[in-house]
């Protein structure tokens, strides 16, 4: 049974809000981004990397254009150690990279990260201790002084190896559990560690401020840090940075706010792997950016690369409807969906837009390296004439008539329903293939001559091939085509008139220039039945479509 009395509101407004930040719409500029993914990422795996998949991850961040990266907790393990030694000792760091290592406000654990870390060309210390509520509690039982004074003990131990150690040295400080800790206290904590590292703004440091467990509703975080932004001393030396979580899946809304509201940078993983429900979502963050006009300063093109490394070397899953990145979140089944994107696609082509205003689509699949044609719209029984007719031209480029779009996709949908499966453009070609084009059974048309007669008049005479049997039938009519048809019309006795007839060419698609005709026929009691022909002559595409229209008649209408 589940009882909501045992649970209250576990995190701490800040006294006094000033709500500033919701008067701004969006995010102006990029934030400096941290990946914390060979970190916090890292701890959160089943099996955390090994050294040589770590350094696969690492190449992959640098690629998609982060200048700081946590690259691990070097006291943690032997192959976190190695990591970093490997990539100092090999020279590894980019000169406009700046690595970061995390350690907990531990004496031991501080020695062995600066061992791991010293000849670092530059380096953040990021070094932490839980301040929260709970934590002062129930794990350290401790006062708000003694927590306090691990931080600054920690702090000036990190000072001091900085000195005594080889290499570029900056500093990062996290009262951890910020969301579980009384802000105002939190802001006592880092004043205190801020004085003893005096940054200046040419060494400025960082002061992070991490939804540790997300507790609450984004504008309560937004608050929390424009309250401390308000309140840390040595401001104009300090990058203030978050680190959101996702436990209530608002990570992404909480860092937008946070960022409204004055934090400069944000600690985050791809496809929000970390801890629990995970880190921040570097991916989401940044492409919201990008979908607004911002540049995110991530490249995220090639998104199929970044999703199979990623599940390669994490042993992970990039879920199916990840912002940005699952396989179908460009994907339209439905009907309307893919009539209004078919259509909006057509609007860009004809008005030469530039800016992104298709409906349904935030952003240009193409930006993140996906393709329209296999991503985009995909066609099941939920889909439309507008779609599935889009599909047919796009891949093969056949541009049915509008009526004809209706009847094909009827006759899509339903196969898609018997066989309850999505069709491919290949499977949608097939069908058209097989059952409307260059159709010549239970009727073909094998030859025609033409005689032209005064007052325009045609006559056809026609071989035709019945179940089987050839015969010949000649008519007259007031152009080849018509008379080829009243030539079959004699033969058979069908009675049927000729309703729609429409034709393009079809270049560039690997089959040289080719006419292709569409016939819409109508047959007793107004029922329609549709032809499509293709071939290298005008005259005979059209009755190839007619033959194939005539093929294609409504059950009982001999
Ligand atoms: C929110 C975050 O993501 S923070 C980062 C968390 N990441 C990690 O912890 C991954 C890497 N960690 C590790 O490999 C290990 O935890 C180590 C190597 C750091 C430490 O290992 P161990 O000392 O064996 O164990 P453990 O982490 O359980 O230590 C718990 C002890 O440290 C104490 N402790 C924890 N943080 C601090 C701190 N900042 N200052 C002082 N003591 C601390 C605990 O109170 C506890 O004390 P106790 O032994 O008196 O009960
Ligand atoms: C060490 C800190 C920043 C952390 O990982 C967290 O609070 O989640």
């Amino acid at each position: 049974m589940m009882d909501a009395t045992k649970y209250a509101p576990g995190y701490y407004p800040p006294k006094e809000n000033e709500y500033r930040w919701v008067k701004k719409d969006h995010i102006e500029k990029a934030p400096a981004w941290c990946s914390v993914d060979l970190r916090d990422g890292n701890q959160a795996l089943i099996v955390p990397m090994s050294l040589d998949e770590k350094l696969e991850f690492y190449q992959l961040l640098l690629k998609i254009g982060f200048k700081e990266i946590e690259v691990g907790f070097p006291a943690a393990s032997q192959t976190e150690y190695e990591f970093l030694r490997t990539i100092i000792e090999k020279d590894m760091i980019p000169e406009d990279v700046t690595v970061q290592v995390l350690t907990q406000c531990r004496d031991h654990i501080i020695r062995k990260t600066f061992e791991a870390v010293q000849g670092a060309p530059r380096a953040v210390i990021h070094f932490y201790n839980s301040t929260s509520v709970a934590q002062r509690e129930q794990v350290f039982k401790m006062s708000k002084e003694e927590i306090k004074e691990i931080a600054v003990s920690g702090a000036r131990l990190v000072k001091q190896l900085s000195q005594e150690y080889e290499g570029n040295f900056l500093f990062e400080y996290s009262p951890e559990s910020f969301t579980g800790t009384e802000p105002e206290y939190a802001v006592e904590v880092c004043n205190a560690v801020l004085d003893v590292m005096q940054p200046t703004p040419d060494r400025p440091m960082i002061i992070n401020l991490p939804v540790t467990v997300e507790m609450s509703m984004p504008h309560v975080y937004a608050n929390q840090i424009e309250y401390c932004s308000d309140r840390l001393k040595y401001r104009d030396s300090v990058i203030l940075s978050t680190h959101p979580h996702n436990d209530r899946g608002t990570g992404v809304a909480c860092t937008e706010l946070a960022l409204l509201a004055g934090a400069q940078r944000v600690e985050c993983c791809l496809f929000g792997n970390g801890e629990r429900t995970g880190n921040v979502d570097a991916i989401t963050l940044a492409m919201n950016m990008y979908s607004h006009g911002v540049d995110p300063k991530l490249d995220f093109s090639d998104m199929p690369h970044i999703c199979e490394v990623y599940e390669r070397v994490t042993r992970m899953k990039v879920n199916d409807r990840q912002p940005y990145a699952g396989s179908l979140v460009f994907a339209a089944f439905s009907g309307s969906h893919q009539d209004a994107i078919a259509k909006g696609m057509h609007y860009r082509e004809e008005h030469h837009e530039h800016r992104w205003t298709c409906p349904y689509l935030p952003i240009d699949p193409h930006d993140v390296g996906r393709t329209y044609d296999a991503d985009v719209i995909r066609v099941n029984s939920q889909s439309g004439k507008g779609g599935i007719g889009y599909i047919l031209e796009e891949s093969h480029g056949f541009q049915l008539p509008p009526k004809m779009r209706e009847h094909f996709g009827y006759r899509i949908k339903d196969i898609s329903d018997q066989h309850h499966k999505e069709l491919k453009p290949e499977e949608i070609f097939d069908v058209f293939n097989k059952e409307y084009r260059n159709k010549i059974s239970p009727i073909n048309v094998i030859e025609a001559h033409y005689v032209q007669q005064k007052g325009n008049n045609i006559t056809a005479m026609v071989t035709i091939e019945k179940d089987g049997e050839v015969y010949d039938s000649t008519a007259k009519g007031n152009g080849r085509l018509d008379a080829v048809s009243n030539a079959i019309k004699l033969l058979t006795g069908y009675s049927y008139a000729l309703e729609t007839y429409t034709e393009h060419s079809l270049e560039d698609m690997g089959s040289g220039s080719q006419a292709v005709s569409y016939i819409g026929l109508k047959w007793k009691n107004d029922q329609m039945s549709w032809g499509a022909g293709q071939d290298t002559d005008i005259i005979r595409s059209g009755i190839k479509a007619l033959v194939s229209a005539i093929n294609n008649k409504p059950e009982k209408e001999d």
